[in-house]
């Protein structure tokens, strides 16, 4: 038999049925799925029970309140404490096992929804299936839960409000516990935020608290317990359920039994067979005659039942107790706002108040500040009138003092003064006194120590007397003594020999008496001997005065020689190649003996034809030195010449030829013609010294340079002015203001020479790094006597080094370097010019007197152009007819100097040509 439909509405009960059927549906619990042969069935029948018991807990959860339960949030869940899942007090775990038993709590908690408004039940419905589902093994009974729900208060701020929580039994306490925490945490905190905090959480829990008075409020008169009490089983709970024969759709609700005879609990597939065990004699009960379900033991459920009721009793004496509590503690709550509300007005009252009397002292603050300033600046107006009173007073006080200082001060300038005059008469006098007994005493003293001096000198006389006394008496007693020892000796020897003394004075006078019969031979004899001596001494001396004729003789002989070779000599010399890279000219030298040829291959030429017709230039010189040739070959050739200066020449030896040919070199180099002439003149006025000759020499060292003259021995700081003069009558040349050095060792000549080098104007040109720009003269004058015959001789050697002959537009030179050479071409020019008119003017006396002696006064005659340049000048008593000259041309091998070559060998043949005269002796 079906049981009939309840008399409740249909629609809601219709949609308690949907919502359960809904939220079976969406339930997600760990539930196993039931058997596919009797999941259908088992389903339906369950839900079928479920709908029934329902219903029935329906009746009683309509009249109890419940407050709304809001759905929980993942996170607040899981912001929850786990509940211990072997709670003691928990009820038997079978409901969390049992399908039914979810059924139930989704079903208690479907029912507090109708309750509400329709949707909160849907929240309400899938909270409960999602923590069915979530926490089916640790949840407490449904009923537990479904009991807790309905104290719960509706609180606005979810989980974390103290009665949020349905699963929290303590919310209370909880909540309690978080004040003191939240209390204890702002502890630290500043009072207002404390404040403000404690107020926050007091609103929220007026809201919570309201909520729960309110429910109590509304359900004040209708008890649980009340309730409760009324709530009881009835027997036709326990009473079988007729199944039905046919079976229907759960969800027809046309089919859905009665609710009164159904059991308040659908049995588990679990536990079916245990029913079935217990009471396996026992009618089974079928939902509809349909459904193979089993219905439970009424016994057992009716225990459930009654055990549940004590769980939901016990529940709400434990929520009343919590009400309770959570009252007072509201109350403590409202007390403690009021206290700190009554605070807090104090607190703003007290801030009010310091805030007034802080202005006031603010004000009281600056009018101070306002009197200070004033003040400060009336005491520094006070401070500034006392200072300058001060300062005032300061200046007269000192003032006053200067005045007394300076009046002091003169009064003892005055009687400082006084005081010196006093003393220095007093000191006068004593001087003079003083100066009376020194002079006196002085008198006495010059007197005594003239006395003293005479008495020294008698004594020193004395003395020297008696040393040469004993100078003398020492050799005579040396004598003496030596005199004595021979004496002795002789007397031994005369002891020893008076024997044989004695034999030879009878031998002797036995010869005596023959000699005196030869005594007249013997005279004569002795008068021939001396007679021999006297021829030999006048033979002596006439030899002596044969030997000085012969000297004389030598010197005319060598000046003759000399003349013979010529009063203008003129040797070549070719310097040998610097560098191996350099293309050499060709020359040649055809007479080895002789040595006085050179042909030059002149410069190439062509004629018309193209044909080479290039001359060989063919040179003749006094001598010709190839460049084999060494400084000790050349000057053996020229040593005659310097001999020529100490017999009382003037010599004159020059170098000519272009630059860098060897001019230095040859001259003045460490062992050039220079150094070595002085050598040899040192050496030979040595060796004439036995000949009764003694020579001064003195020597003086000058360079032309740009047409002046340049003292290369003189200060180089402070140079003077040098000036040329010509004694003509003694023939002699003189620099005024030039350095004179008499030369009398040898060392004295290389310190002169290297001296007169360093000085010497040089400078880098094309042609040689070191050319000289200049023409250095080396003036030595030689002055001999011979102390035997008191002859004289005064001659004068003069060794030149001429500057480098250059061509101007071959040295490309400019500035100054093109000054100093025109200058020095200049010149050179005019030493050309000199030589030529020297030869024109010998020529023209040959012709009118032809004779060689008399030609110097044909060339006073003739003009010789000596001003025209500074360095003929200096020269002219060097390069006349009375003087020994010699040219040294200097030939560069290289071809590149070949046209510089070729001009400088035509104009040495042409001195070479030249014939000046006879040298003379200088007067
Ligand atoms: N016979 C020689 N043997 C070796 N080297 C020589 C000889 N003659 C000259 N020289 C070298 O040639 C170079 C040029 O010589 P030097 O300076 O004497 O020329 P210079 O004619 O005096 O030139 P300048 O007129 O420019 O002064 C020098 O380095 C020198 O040492």
């Amino acid at each position: 038999m079906l049981p009939q439909p309840s008399t409740r509405p249909a629609g809601s009960v219709m949609r308690v049925l949907n919502d359960l059927s809904e939220s079976d549906n969406n339930a997600r619990n760990a539930m196993p799925p039931p058997s596919a042969s009797a999941t259908g069935l088992k389903r339906q029948g369950s839900n079928c029970g479920l709908r029934s018991l329902s219903m029935q807990v329906l009746g009683l959860r309509l009249s109890v309140p419940e407050p709304a339960q809001k759905r929980k949030t993942l996170i607040e869940r899981a912001g929850e404490p786990l509940r211990p899942a072997s709670s003691a007090s928990r009820p038997p775990s079978a409901a969390s096992q049992n399908p039914s038993n979810t059924s139930l709590y989704r079903t208690s908690s479907n029912a507090s929804t109708i309750s509400r408004n329709g949707s909160i039940s849907s929240r309400n419905t899938s909270n409960s299936s999602y923590t069915g589902s979530l926490n089916s093994g640790i949840r407490p009974p449904a009923s537990l839960k479904s009991a807790n729900s309905t104290i719960r208060p509706k609180s606005s701020y979810g989980s974390n409000k103290p009665f949020g929580a349905a699963s929290r039994p303590n919310s209370i306490a909880d909540l309690q516990a978080s004040h003191e925490a939240n209390a204890n945490k702002n502890q630290h905190a500043s009072p207002s935020k404390a404040y403000e905090h404690v107020q926050s959480e007091a609103s929220e829990f007026r809201a919570d608290s309201s909520v729960v008075i309110q429910v109590r409020d509304k359900n004040r008169d209708v008890s649980l317990s009340t309730q409760l009490d009324r709530f009881h089983l009835s027997d036709s709970l326990l009473e079988p359920v007729e199944l039905p024969q046919t079976p229907t759709k759960c969800k027809s609700p046309t089919r859905i039994p009665k609710a009164s005879p159904v059991p308040l609990a659908t049995p588990t597939p679990m536990e079916t067979p245990r029913l079935r065990r217990k009471s396996p004699t026992k009618t089974r009960h079928f939902l509809t005659p349909h459904t193979s379900i089993e219905l439970p033991d009424p016994d057992e459920r009716y225990n459930d039942f009654k055990k549940m009721f004590e769980d939901y009793k016990q529940m709400y004496q434990d929520t009343q107790t919590k009400i309770d509590s959570a009252r007072e503690d509201t109350n403590h709550y409202r007390d403690k706002m009021a206290q700190l509300e009554q605070e807090r007005s104090s607190q703003t009252e007290s801030i009010i108040q310091l805030k007034s009397e802080n202005q006031t002292l603010q004000y009281q603050v600056e009018a101070m500040e306002k009197s200070m300033q004033e003040t400060k600046k009336d005491h520094e107006h006070r401070l500034e009138e006392l200072r300058r009173g001060h300062r005032i007073d300061l200046e007269t006080l000192r003032q006053e003092q200067r005045d007394e200082i300076e009046n002091l001060k003169n009064d003892h300038r005055d009687e400082l003064k006084l005081l010196v005059q006093r003393y220095q008469q007093e000191l006068d006098k004593e001087r003079c006194k003083k100066n009376d007994a020194l002079s006196q005493v002085s008198t006495q003293g010059a007197l005594e120590k003239q006395r003293h001096q005479l008495e020294l000198d008698r004594k020193d006389q004395e003395v020297t007397t008696a040393k040469l006394e004993l100078e003398r008496i020492e050799p005579v007693l040396q004598r003496e003594r030596q005199i004595n020892d021979d004496l002795r000796e002789s007397l031994r020897c005369a002891g020893d020999n008076a024997s044989s003394m004695e034999s030879t004075r009878q031998g002797l006078q036995a010869k005596i008496a023959y000699l005196e019969s030869d005594n007249q031979s013997q005279s004569e004899a002795y008068a021939a001997m001396e007679k021999r001596m006297n021829e030999a001494i006048a033979k002596s001396e006439t030899i002596e005065e044969k030997l000085r004729v012969e000297e004389a003789i030598r010197r005319r002989l060598h000046n003759q020689v000399q003349e013979l070779k010529g009063n203008i000599r003129v040797f070549c010399r070719v310097r040998p190649t610097l560098t191996v890279d350099d293309e050499l000219a060709k020359m040649k030298y055809p007479d080895p003996e002789e040595s006085t040829e050179i042909e030059v291959r002149g410069l190439d030429q062509k004629n018309a034809m193209g044909k080479d017709i290039t001359k060989t230039l063919p040179f003749s010189f006094d001598r010709v030195f190839d460049p084999s040739q060494t400084n000790d070959e050349v000057f053996h050739e020229i040593s005659q010449l310097i001999q020529s200066a100490l017999d009382g020449y003037n010599v004159c030896i020059f170098a000519y030829g272009q630059t860098g040919s060897g001019k230095t070199y040859t001259m003045s180099s460490e062992d050039g013609m220079i150094p070595r002439a002085l050598r040899q003149i040192y050496s030979t006025s040595k060796d004439l010294e036995d000949r009764g000759w003694k020579y001064t020499m003195e020597g003086s060292f000058v360079e032309v340079y740009n047409e002046e003259l340049r003292d290369l021995l003189g200060e180089e700081k402070t140079p003077k002015k040098l000036e040329i003069h010509h004694d003509m009558e003694n023939e002699e040349t003189t620099v005024t203001n030039a350095t004179k050095l008499s030369l009398d060792n040898k060392d004295q000549v290389e310190s002169l020479l290297s001296q007169a080098m360093a000085r010497r104007s040089v400078a880098a040109t094309k042609a040689n790094e070191q050319s000289s720009r200049s023409h250095s003269v080396f003036i030595l004058k030689l002055v001999g006597r011979n102390s035997v015959t008191g002859k004289e001789s005064k001659g004068t050697l003069n060794l030149v080094d001429l500057a480098g002959s250059e061509r101007i537009k071959n040295a490309e030179t400019s500035g100054q370097r093109l000054k100093e050479t025109q200058s020095i071409n200049t010149s050179l020019s005019c030493l050309g010019d000199v030589i030529g008119a020297l030869g024109q003017g010998h020529a023209a006396g040959a012709d009118s007197r032809a004779s060689l002696t008399n030609n110097r006064d044909s060339l006073s005659t003739a003009h010789i152009p000596y001003r025209n340049s500074k360095l003929t000048y200096l020269l002219q008593l060097s390069l006349g007819g009375n003087c020994k000259t010699l040219m040294f041309v200097m030939v560069a091998p290289e071809k590149r100097c070949l046209g510089e070559t070729i001009t400088s060998l035509k104009f040495a043949e042409k001195v070479s040509r030249t014939r000046v005269g006879v040298a003379k002796k200088v007067k």
